[in-house]
């Protein structure tokens, strides 16, 4: 049975090769006279070439952005985009620069230009993060989409390989769980089986030539295509596990997203089948969660959480925070097979396709809230 409600929420997108050189003007479209850029401290070369092509735009660069916006940061930046009068933020970076200038919309609502260099897609996403004494709050606002965002894949052509790889399969995880979302649609449904496909194809090109032409430009199509559908519908088990293994363990965003991803997948997969079907041929495998260890592996990318600091004393505790709330997932939320999954994630084995039966299993279509 075909049931959805769809709204349109997308930010102006430029995609281009160079597409810096419109940055001006894309500047003056949103009516903004000072713009505030925004870095990291290693993209601080990067925040003054922007700088000086927005020249007599420019109000200031502030490029101390640093992951999961702690708190002190953001306040640093919010009182640095007051102090120069600022009336928009240009975040050039990855999602912990572009959560930077979320942060700074969500208290004063200046508008944020985007020039996305990581394939996370928060570009695209009304969602913020900001982390206090140690625990990170997600929210969404719609003050914190970005109002445009400039694609240029030449900016990610310095990423390193290995960041690319894992930041690309963070990307493929939105798509992935945006294709059993309660709320999904079929125009989302669209955009993440083609995000998923031009990251899983462009990821390998870049092997062996990371500033590969059609390799960097397929991937941040696909990041591009996997934002939006992160920005538009709910996630799910992944992205739970995830959030509660990078804010309760401090372990890095996008590698914890790639060891999880093909177990949160196997999880699912019988409760959505031709879900995991669709997964499959997105990236030319047989099946969806054992492929996408095997791309992982195949790029070098980690498969094992003790390899990026997780204690296995810990897991427990991963159970207990990852049950505690309830939240929407094809398959219920069991304490037994979510401790199997971490272990075996934690170890580096290849996702069980086995334990799936349960009750609530195979419903075969959108996730119920369970629990
Ligand atoms: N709100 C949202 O919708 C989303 C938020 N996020 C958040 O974003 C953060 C992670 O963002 P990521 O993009 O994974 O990493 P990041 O923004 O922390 O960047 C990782 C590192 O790569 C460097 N870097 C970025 N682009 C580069 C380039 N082209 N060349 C060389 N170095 C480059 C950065 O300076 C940084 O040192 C997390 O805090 C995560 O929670 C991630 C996805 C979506
Ligand atoms: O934690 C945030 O800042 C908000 C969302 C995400 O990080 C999405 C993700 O897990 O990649």
């Amino acid at each position: 049975m075909l049931e959805f409600t769809y709204e349109n929420r997308m930010p102006r997108v430029i995609f281009e090769r160079g597409a810096l050189r419109h940055l001006q003007r894309e500047v003056e479209l949103l009516g903004a006279t000072r713009a505030l850029v925004l870095s990291t401290p290693d993209q601080l070369p990067q925040a003054e070439m922007v700088a000086e092509k927005l020249g007599p735009r420019c109000a200031g660069v502030f490029a101390e952005a640093v992951m999961h916006v702690p708190i002190e940061t953001a306040r640093a930046a919010r009182d640095e985009a007051r102090r120069v009068g600022a009336d928009c933020a240009v975040a050039i970076g990855g999602g912990s620069t572009i959560g930077l200038g979320k942060a700074i919309a969500l208290e004063s609502g200046l508008p944020i230009l985007a020039i996305p260099t990581t394939y996370a897609g928060s570009e695209m996403t009304p969602i913020y993060g900001i982390t206090e004494a140690g625990v990170k709050k997600t929210g969404k606002d719609p003050r914190v989409l970005p109002q445009t965002v400039l694609y240029d894949p030449e900016l990610s052509a310095t990423l390193p390989f290995a960041l690319s790889v894992t930041s690309g399969i963070n990307a493929i995880a939105h798509a992935a769980e945006g294709l059993y979302a309660r709320d999904g649609n079929p125009i989302m449904d669209l955009l993440a089986l083609e995000g998923i496909r031009a990251l899983a194809q462009g990821l390998p090109r870049l092997k062996d030539q990371p500033d590969h032409t059609e390799g960097r430009d397929a991937c941040l199509y696909g990041a591009w295509l996997c934002g939006t559908v992160l920005g538009n519908v709910g996630m799910a088990l992944h992205h739970k596990l995830c959030h509660t293994l990078g804010g309760a363990f401090s372990l890095p965003h996008a590698e914890t997203h790639t060891v999880i991803l093909p177990h949160a997948l196997a999880y699912n997969a019988r409760a959505v089948p031709a879900v995991m079907r669709r997964i499959a041929t997105a990236i030319g495998a047989e099946e969806a969660a054992t492929g996408m260890w095997r791309l992982a592996r195949s790029l070098g990318a980690p498969v094992a959480l003790r390899d990026i600091g997780m204690r296995h004393e810990d897991l427990a505790r991963a159970v207990e925070l990852a049950t505690t709330a309830a939240y929407p997932n094809p398959r219920p939320l069991e304490a037994a097979a979510l401790r199997g999954l971490l272990e075996r994630a934690y170890a580096g084995e290849p996702p069980g396709m086995d334990g799936q039966e349960s009750p609530g299993a195979g419903h075969g279509g959108r996730g119920a809230t369970l629990k």
